[in-house]
């Protein structure tokens, strides 16, 4: 994914004042900034969702995009979800969902209402939709927000076992505990990425 120059601006709010990034194969990469430094807008941004002011954003094959307002419908089941986006990726089968869901710990709720399922739950359907066409550029916003520490690690392990099989994850937060785990670290401050502090390999 290639990214060059990007504004975006809510009314005469400039959010994003000239972003450029290059996300390549194999990286994990983790943008931090504070509340409100514009990290869901340059997200939105980089998955199609706003179009920006300036610049331009490219990208190439299949794309995950997890944002933070987590998209599910309380009436649904978690199974039915799934269904629903296999039909929608066009998926010939939900085996892999079914693999993420054990490594997120919840397959035991694949019969529930998502009505009815806590936060964290949530919040691994969300994660799950997002990756279950196994992306190659994957866009989580806030991904562990209401994650148990054991599944917080588990995202973490499947975070780098996704850069190492080839793909592009790009994890945006507003902590950036565990900056080790990622290959490259952006700050995102006043409508620009600045480098981050050295990762160690
Ligand atoms: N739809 C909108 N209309 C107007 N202003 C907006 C809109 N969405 C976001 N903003 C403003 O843009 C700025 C950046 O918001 P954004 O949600 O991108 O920040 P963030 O870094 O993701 O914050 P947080 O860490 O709190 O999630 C904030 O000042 C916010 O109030």
């Amino acid at each position: 994914m290639e990214v060059k120059d990007v504004h975006h601006a809510y009314r005469q709010r400039a959010v994003l004042q000239g972003v450029d990034l290059r996300l390549r194969a194999g990286t994990l990469c983790g943008i931090v900034g504070e509340n409100g430094a514009g990290k869901s807008t340059l997200l939105k941004v980089l998955s199609g969702e706003l179009r920006p002011t300036r610049g331009t954003v490219r990208h190439n094959g299949r794309f995950g995009y997890c944002p933070q307002q987590v998209v599910l419908n309380d009436a649904l089941t978690v199974r039915q979800h799934l269904t629903y986006f296999k039909t929608a990726y066009r998926l010939a089968d939900v085996r892999y969902a079914e693999e993420i869901m054990e490594i997120l710990g919840f397959t035991g709720y694949v019969d529930e209402r998502v009505g009815v399922l806590s936060g964290g739950t949530r919040q691994k359907l969300n994660v799950t939709l997002a990756l279950m066409h196994d992306p190659q550029v994957l866009l989580l916003d806030e991904p562990y927000q209401g994650f148990d520490w054991e599944t917080y690690q588990r995202f973490w392990d499947l975070a780098g076992r996704l850069r190492d099989g080839g793909r592009s994850v790009l994890v945006v937060s507003h902590l950036a505990y565990d900056t080790e785990r990622l290959d490259e670290l952006w700050r995102l401050d006043t409508g620009v990425l600045r480098q981050g502090e050295a990762v160690a390999a």
